[in-house]
């Protein structure tokens, strides 16, 4: 397993080692021991959650207020995303910093996302099967979020603006300059 420090703080890409042969492939998708050996971090995940998206799908930018703050293990099981995290903790090193990744069942790299972040993807694949661990429960009074083409963060989503496919919901976010605390 190999992890990289993005220019966030605590947000990791994480590489799995694969073991392949004629069977096909195994790996260890999450280890706990090494998980916290490598990156430091000691999240205790209790839900795990999977989206199945089409080409053009975006989903975010997501996170949940206060106590409720999750953190996220995200991977791809099928298909390709851009996943994106932005650091909206007052106080972090990286405050407001973005970070972009492309994530496959190809490549099968995943992003751990610490609490404090909004999190989004974008599906780049005809379908993608997205699937992810979160260290608190969902909670429908704590979601908050930041429409996804807020000019303060210039994400580049790399479909053109006519492919794009979102939730009403998430069309209807607020800008970060308006939106409630994380
Ligand atoms: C996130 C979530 C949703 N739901 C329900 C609420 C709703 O009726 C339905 C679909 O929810 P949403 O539209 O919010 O799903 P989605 O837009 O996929 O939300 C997810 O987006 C990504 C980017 C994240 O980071 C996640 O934390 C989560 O916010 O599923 C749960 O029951 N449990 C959950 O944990």
């Amino acid at each position: 397993m190999k992890v990289t420090k993005t220019k966030i703080e605590g947000c990791f890409v994480i590489e799995p080692k694969v073991f392949e042969d004629e069977r096909g492939y195994f790996f260890e998708s999450f280890n706990q021991e090494k998980f916290e050996l490598l990156t430091g971090a000691k999240p205790f995940f209790v839900q795990d959650n999977q989206s199945k998206s089409v080409r053009g799908v975006l989903r975010g930018l997501h996170f949940q207020t206060g106590q409720y703050a999750q953190a996220k293990l995200v991977q791809v099981l099928q298909g390709e995303v851009m996943d994106v995290a932005v650091d909206l903790r007052n106080g972090s090193k990286s405050f407001g910093q973005v970070v972009t990744h492309i994530l496959s069942s190809e490549n099968r790299k995943q992003m751990y996302i610490p609490r404090g972040c909004a999190h989004g993807f974008i599906t780049l694949s005809e379908k993608a099967i997205f699937s992810y661990k979160c260290d608190n429960f969902y909670n429908k009074e704590a979601e908050g979020g930041i429409i996804y083409n807020d000019s303060t963060f210039g994400i580049d989503w790399l479909l053109e603006d006519h492919e794009l496919i979102l939730s009403e919901k998430d069309l209807q976010l607020p800008a970060y300059s308006e939106s409630t605390l994380v």
